[in-house]
Parts: C-alpha cells; structure tokens; sequence
C-alpha cells in the first residue's frame, strides 16, 4: 500500500468533553491533525494547570440570576478553571503528555451561536433552555454567556459590530426553525417580517445581509445558518492559532468532519503557499471532507475571499468521512479530525490505526496509540463553554512510539 503519511507524523486530536455535573466521568471527543514537523512555539498567554489563587477565583464568578434554574451552566465560581480540567490533566499525565495546557479567554457573553426555545405567548414570549430533565422553559433575559438577549438590534445607520450581526442572525433564525415547518402556513406569513427563515432543510433570507462573515484564523469565514459553526469564536480562534503552528508549510492537509471548512482553509491561508514559492518548496494541498452538502456554499463563500497569495490546491468533498477512510489518509502529511460528539467513526479509527504503524499485530490495534502506532505529544486544553464543564483540547500526536530525552539523544549519537 502506498502510504504517503512520512514519519515522524504528528497528528493533532480536538478532544470535547461535554459534562453537564463535575461528579460525571470524563469522556473525550477528537480531531485529530498529522504533520511532519513539529515545530510550534508558545505566544499565546496560557493558564498553566496550577491550583487557583484565591484572588482569580473571586473575580471569575459567573453571577448570574438564572444559574439555579437554567441547565445552560453547572459551574458558578472558577469560570476560568473548570473542575473537569483538574480530571483532563490527570487523564493527560497517565497518557504521557506532562505538560498539559489550559487556556481560558472570554468568561461572560462568550457565546455567539444559540440553539434557544420558543414558548410562551406573543404577550410574553420565553426564550431560553428547558430546565434539567424537563420540557419547561426557563426564560432567561439575563444570561450571562450570551449577551443576544440584552442587545440593541443592528442599526444600518449606527452601524453596530460583527458580534452583534451575528447575534441577531443567529439567535433570532435558529427559533423559528422550530417554530415554522411549513411555509405557507398562517404563522410562517408573520414571521416573514423578521430577518430569515428555516424551513425543514432549506432557508430563505429575508432581509438585512445575507451573509454572515467572521474573522477566526486569520481568515473571513461565511458561515450560514445551516453550517456547523463554533460557539465560541474567539476560543476556537485561540485554538486555530495553536493548530496552525503544528502544521508545517507546504503540507498535505485533510480535514475531516470539516463543517464549512474553517480549519483546512485557515490553514490553507496561514501556512504560506504563496505563488512566488521556489520550485524546491513543498506544495500545500488541503481537502475538506463533510457529509453535510449544506456546508458547501459557506466553503465556496470562504474560498472566494482567501487572500490572493494563496495558491494551493483545495477541494470540498461531500461524503461520509468513514466509508473508505483510507483514500483520505492516503497521500495526506497531515490529517484533522474534529468529530461529532459521538466521536470518531470506528472504520477511521481503524484506518488511522492501519497507516500509522503497519507492524503492529492486529490484537494490539485497539486504540489510536496502542501498540505504539501513535503516540500522544501534546494537549492543549481551551475554555470553550465557560460556566459549564465542557472543554476542548487540541491533542498532537505523532507517529510512532515515543522517544524519551534519553533514548533520542543516544539516538543522535549513534547518528553522529
Ligand atoms: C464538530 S463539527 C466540526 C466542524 C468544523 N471542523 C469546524 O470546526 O467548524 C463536526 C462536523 O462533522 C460533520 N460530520 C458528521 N459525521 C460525518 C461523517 N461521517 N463524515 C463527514 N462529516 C461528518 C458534521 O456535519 C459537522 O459539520
């Protein structure tokens, strides 16, 4: 089999954990990156996984009059450490990697996208989230996370900040794709005078801009209203930033579970493959591979408003990233993989498996690094979902077992 992944490969993991109580085991979700040179650096300000002083954990409270009752948050004090890091760096530590990272941004009003429910009457609307374990609505005017609730709408004459754009398109469009099935019907006519509409699968812009731009990565992104988009966009900036610094110029980049293509074309974009690039340059190739052909449009939108400099080869696929795995990892130095919540698809596990480490005998291929086929290098760990005890931790792995200092340095001696 040709296998073009060259060793040493890195590959990246996105890991989520997504737990609604601290007392809840800890299960991680990934996305995973291969590259052939680890070369990175730290710029970035990192929150190192030291215990809180007691100064940071008096300014970081969530005070928020809906906490007891919304199911939004689980976590009201330490927003910037939530207990589920103590419980990653541990899980971390067993696997290898003792220098976990933590790194925490905006606390309060960090959440640009809002899948909120629509009760109540017209007199008294509720927005909000059911309350645990129930299909009551608990309305909630003063969340602290999003501050959609709380804007002023966008003036054209004003004019008004991305944010709130995105607030507005987001949080006002996603409620009525509950609400409006069918578009003929008596109430889908008075929704008419809002800005858009979803109806099943399919949208209809109404008015104001039809696009939605933001600025993550280094890139313009479009994202419309059924793309998978972050909600946290400054984190995932963070954690773009981080990711582009393990992806050596000039790579071949496949982005599996791509959504709209945010991470394969910021890579695109920041890893220099520029025009004027000497013919002894490596040339850079990204794919973008999502089953959800509604994420098409956003990607082309993106691609169109790359820098000029930018000159690789990029392609959308839509298709099942699991069926015939192998034909993405083939000819790719570096592979992404940011999952669903349910997680890698067994067939891709399998495949990352069978290209890493070809000699490792087929009993010992249970996980991604048994049998030595990857091992763990680095985590980093980024507040996504502050108030709750949800992260994301951006894994680099790389292939082949782990040398420790001492075995790398005979390694050079024998060399020399
Ligand atoms: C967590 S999102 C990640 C999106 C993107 N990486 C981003 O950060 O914007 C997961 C994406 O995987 C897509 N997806 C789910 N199952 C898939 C499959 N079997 N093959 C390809 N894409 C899939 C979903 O439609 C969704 O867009």
């Amino acid at each position: 089999m040709a296998l073009l992944l060259r060793p040493p490969t890195v590959a990246a993991a996105r890991c989520v954990s997504r737990h609604r109580r601290i007392h809840q085991p800890v299960a991680l979700r990934a996305k995973v990156v291969a590259t052939d040179s680890p070369s990175f650096s730290h710029e970035n300000p990192i929150l190192h996984l030291e215990p809180a002083s007691s100064s940071s954990s008096s300014v970081a409270v969530l005070q928020c009059q809906h906490f007891r009752t919304c199911s939004g948050c689980s976590q009201e004090w330490d927003l910037d450490r939530p207990h589920v890091v103590g419980e990653a760096s541990r899980f971390f530590r067993e696997l290898g990697v003792s220098d976990f990272i933590f790194e925490s941004g905006k606390l309060w009003e960090w959440r640009c996208r809002a899948k909120l429910v629509v009760r109540g009457t017209s007199e008294r609307p509720l927005i909000g989230l059911y309350k645990e374990g129930t299909h009551d609505i608990v309305d909630i005017p003063q969340c602290r996370g999003i501050s959609a609730l709380n804007i002023q709408p966008y003036d054209e004459d004003l004019g008004s900040d991305r944010h709130s754009l995105k607030l507005i398109s987001f949080c006002i469009m996603l409620p009525l794709s509950y609400t409006c099935r069918n578009e003929n019907s008596e109430s889908s006519e008075k929704l008419n005078a809002l800005a858009g509409i979803i109806f099943g699968n399919r949208w209809r812009h109404l008015l104001g801009e039809r696009d939605f731009w933001e600025h993550i990565g280094g890139i313009d992104i479009s994202l419309d209203p059924f793309s998978f988009g972050q909600a946290n966009s400054q984190a995932f900036n963070s954690l773009l930033r981080k990711l582009q610094k393990y992806v050596p110029y000039g790579s071949s980049v496949v982005d599996l579970y791509a959504g709209a293509g945010a991470i394969g074309l910021s890579l695109a974009a920041t890893r220099k493959c520029r025009q004027e690039q000497s013919i002894c340059e490596p040339f850079m190739s990204v794919r973008c591979v999502e089953i959800n052909r509604e994420s098409k449009s956003s990607f082309e939108k993106t691609l169109s408003r790359l820098p000029k400099y930018v000159d690789c080869s990029i392609h959308w696929h839509s298709t099942d990233a699991s069926s015939d795995p192998l034909h993405w990892l083939k000819g790719s130095d570096v592979v992404i993989v940011d999952p669903p919540r349910k997680g890698l698809d067994q067939s891709l596990l399998d495949a990352l498996r069978v290209i890493s480490f070809q000699k490792v005998p087929k009993a010992h291929r249970r996980y991604l690094i048994s049998g030595n086929a990857w091992h763990l290098e680095k985590a980093h760990a980024f507040n996504l979902f502050p108030g709750t005890q949800s992260i994301e931790v951006l894994a680099v792995f790389k292939r082949g077992p782990k040398f420790s200092a001492k075995n790398k340095k005979a390694g050079k001696k024998k060399k020399s």
